[in-house]
Formats: C-alpha cells, structure tokens, sequence
C-alpha cells in the first residue's frame, strides 16, 4: 500500500469535521439492493474504498450504480442482474471482506454465485466457517477453489433453523440477506445486534421483507417470494465518530463532528467520559475535547454490541497513553489486534501485551496463546517517529500517535485508511494538522 504523510505533532486538533454515513452500513445496503426487482436510492453515502468496490461489483452483475458523490446518493437499478465473468470479479481479491455477503443474493437471483477471496484487515484469522455452514443450511452447494469460492442452489433456498457459536456480525446479515427470500420460516439464535444491522433490516423491510427481533438475540425471517426496491439514508458512521473524538483527546484538542448521534455511540461515550474526555451532544452532532488536566486509566473490554466496539479500541489506546496510570484493555472479538501497539512503544509508550485474558471477562482466546490483552502505562510523552500503517483502525491510531507526538512524523502506506475514512487529509486540514502529502 502506498501513500506518504508527514505530520509535525504537537498541536491540539481544533475545529469541525463532518462524518457521513457508516461503512459497516452502507457496503450491505448496496448489497441488498440486488435482492429487489425494483430500484433502490442509499443516502449519505461517505466516499471510501469500500464504496468504490461494492459499486464495481454491482456493475459487473448488471447493476446500474450512478454514484452522486458529493452529495452521497447512490441509486442501484438491478433490472439486469446477470453473472460475471470470474476473472473480473477476482480482479477485487483482497480489496474487502464484503464478497462474501453477495452470495445469498445472488444465489436467489441468477442460482449461482462466485466470491473472490476476501480482504479486510489482518486483525486475526477471520475465517468464514459460519458463512459457508449457514449458506450450506439454507440448501446452497459450496465448492472452494484454489481461488475464490463457487455457489449453487440446485434445489432452491429454503429457511433454516440456525445457531451462531459467537455473535458474528457478518454471519448474521448473511442469514438475513439469504433468508428474506428462501421458502418459509428461518429463526437465527445468538444473532449480531449492532445498529448497522439494525439499519439493514430497516432496509430490509422497506424492499417487502418480514424480520422480527426478539429480545434474547433470536432473529426470525419469513421468507417472501418478491421483493422491492428502498430510499434509506444511512445511519452515521459511529466508528469514525469515535476515532476523532480519540484524536480529540490525545491531542488535547476540541472537535465538533457533525453528522454523530448519540444512541449507537452510547457505550463509546460513557467510556469517553470514564477517560476524562468532555463531550457535549448536540442536535447535529456531538462536540468532543479534552477539558483540560490528567487523564484517568481505565479498564476496558471490547465486546459485540451493546458493547464496546472492537473497531475503537485502536484509537482509543493511543489516547489511554496519556492518561495518568495503568490502563487494562482486553480485545474479546478478534485474537489478534494489537499489533498496531509496537510502533506505538517504538514512539514511547508503554504498552505491555499478555496472553492472558485481563480484565473480568473470561473469552474465547485465554489459554490459546493469543495476545490479546494489553496494558498501557501513561502518561507518556510520544515522540516522532518514520511508522507504517498496519490495518485500517491502526492506521488512523498511527495518525493519532503522530498528531500528538513532539516532532515530525512519516506516516506511510495512508492509502488503507481510505478504505474507512472520508477524506480524512482535508479534515486534517481542517482540524489545523500540519500534514503534508509527500511528493
Ligand atoms: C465490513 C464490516 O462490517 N466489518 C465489521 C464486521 O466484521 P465481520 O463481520 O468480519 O466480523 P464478525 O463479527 O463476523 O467477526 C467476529 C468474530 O467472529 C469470528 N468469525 C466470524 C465469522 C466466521 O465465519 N467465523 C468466525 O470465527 C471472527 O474471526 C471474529 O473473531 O464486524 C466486526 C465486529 O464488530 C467489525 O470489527 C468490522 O469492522
Ligand atoms: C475491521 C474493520 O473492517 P473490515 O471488516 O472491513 O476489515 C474495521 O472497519 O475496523
């Protein structure tokens, strides 16, 4: 990956940015839109990479996407969905980890499907073994290539009773994007709740589809012979919210993000608060800063929803190296998303990583060798450093790390932030970074 940006740190970001909407979001509603018969219109669409290549993947099945980009609408036309040619879709191998969720829809439009290999961040191994059981359930053949995966349905979707072994937000919108059209009942046990799902079963609903979600986690699809088309405006992006709101704090500094609510972001904020952070929530946004003096270690797990995400724990670590003490974090959704910690020691922090599970929760990686557990002594003054971004959410801690370090940073491999975050070197700007593209 390519791109170079060299920050002089030391400087408190100041200022407004605007988020729109969120990437775990948007990526599936387009994908939904393959399941109508009717056109579909997305509003608030953020130009990311994903966006990029959920679009292209459309187009080669024969959807027409006419992407508005400065005002964020996309109307997706499927009249004439059709196969691809496998060696166009596995020019995408790699780009993103959405593939994988075109495979009931395609299934029930065209009977057959083809997934290049996925992409996504390196945060563990991330395997697709739920996906591909749940495909099987619903009466799918799946045959794995030396590249990609091929699908068939000889005999048609039919609903299926489903249990996750962990609350996977992917498997669970593949359950839901297969089952709105299979024959009859499908009841999906220990389902994913996160608002961006929430958000693709109002979508869901609005093409025609009938979704229940009960209470204990249990997911019940009827599935209907037709569907029609949407007009959806995305929720926020709670994730790039919460990553300024961490830039905002490590650099004691004071951000307006407009475009940020506070119902998806309420966990985020209680902890933001637990920090030390000062946060006002307004009727176009929420205002996030330091308020100035020491701020407090915490202990902090990641969880599914209504949890602490696992995607603010990167940004939020940069900030814990400024707070006065030992800070616990304990990463319980993927085993392996610390990595990002070592450039961040090689600026000065301390940043210890275990094994073991710390914190109070007992999770699927104690005993199994991961490290997955980290503790951060603060406060420690960061110094510049030459870094390489590692993944999306580690690269834009990187960035943090460089805005508040003393001296000039080089940051390089920005191109993977583009894959989650709008425009984030103008916002820079705007937030008054000194950064410069290098030539
Ligand atoms: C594009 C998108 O929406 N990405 C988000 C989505 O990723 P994604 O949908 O890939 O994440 P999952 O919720 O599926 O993964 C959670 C855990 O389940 C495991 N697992 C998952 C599927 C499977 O078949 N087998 C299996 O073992 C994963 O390895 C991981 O340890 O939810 C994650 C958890 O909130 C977020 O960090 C990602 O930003
Ligand atoms: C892990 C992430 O995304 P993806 O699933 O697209 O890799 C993320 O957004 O932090």
């Amino acid at each position: 990956m390519s791109g170079l940006l060299t920050i002089e740190g030391g400087t408190p970001l100041n200022g407004e940015i605007t988020v729109r909407g969120a990437k775990n979001f948007v990526s599936k509603a387009m994908v939904a839109s393959l399941l109508g018969e009717e056109p579909s219109v997305l509003r608030n669409v953020p130009l990311i990479r994903d966006v990029d290549v959920v679009s292209d993947l459309l187009r080669l099945h024969g959807v027409t996407v006419d992407h508005e980009r400065e005002s964020g609408v996309i109307h997706l036309d499927p009249s004439n969905v059709e196969s691809a040619h496998v060696a166009d879709i596995d020019a995408h191998a790699g780009s993103s980890r959405i593939p994988i969720l075109f495979c009931g829809p395609l299934l029930h439009r065209l009977g057959e499907a083809f997934i290049p290999d996925l992409g996504g961040c390196r945060i563990g191994d991330r395997p697709i073994d739920y996906h591909l059981e749940i495909l099987r359930q619903f009466g799918a053949v799946v045959d794995k290539r030396t590249q990609g995966i091929h699908l068939s349905a000889p005999r048609g979707l039919h609903g299926a009773r489903i249990e996750l072994p962990y609350p996977s937000v992917g498997a669970t919108e593949q359950t839901l994007l297969t089952a709105v059209r299979a024959a009859g009942l499908t009841e999906l046990r220990n389902a994913a709740i996160e608002p961006e799902i929430m958000d693709l079963i109002a979508v869901l609903q609005k093409m025609g589809a009938i979704i229940s979600v009960d209470t204990d986690r249990t997911v019940r699809i009827e599935g209907v012979a037709r569907l029609g088309g949407f007009s959806h405006t995305s929720l926020a992006d709670r994730i790039e919210a919460g990553s300024w709101a961490s830039a905002a704090l490590a650099t004691q500094g004071d951000i307006f993000v407009r475009g940020a609510t506070q119902p998806e972001m309420m966990t985020f904020l209680n902890t933001f608060r637990k920090v030390g952070g000062a946060f006002d929530v307004r009727e176009d946004g929420i205002r996030f800063w330091h308020p100035g003096g020491e701020l407090s270690s915490i202990v902090l797990e990641t969880d599914v929803h209504p949890g602490f995400m696992t995607d603010w724990q990167q940004p939020l670590v940069v900030a814990l190296t400024q707070a006065t003490g030992l800070s616990i974090v304990h990463e319980t959704v993927y085993e392996n998303r610390f990595g990002f910690t070592e450039a961040l020691r090689g600026m000065g922090a301390k940043i210890q990583i275990y094994r073991e599970c710390l914190g109070g929760l007992q999770c699927r990686f104690g005993q199994r060798n991961f490290n997955h557990s980290a503790v951060v002594s603060g406060p420690t003054p960061l110094r510049a450093a030459d870094i390489m971004v590692p993944d999306l959410r580690g690269g834009f801690s990187h960035l943090i790390a460089a805005l508040t370090a003393q001296g000039t940073s080089r940051v390089s491999g920005i191109d993977i932030i583009n894959r989650g975050y709008e425009n984030f070197q103008v916002k820079l700007e705007a937030l008054g970074a000194r950064a410069l593209v290098a030539a």
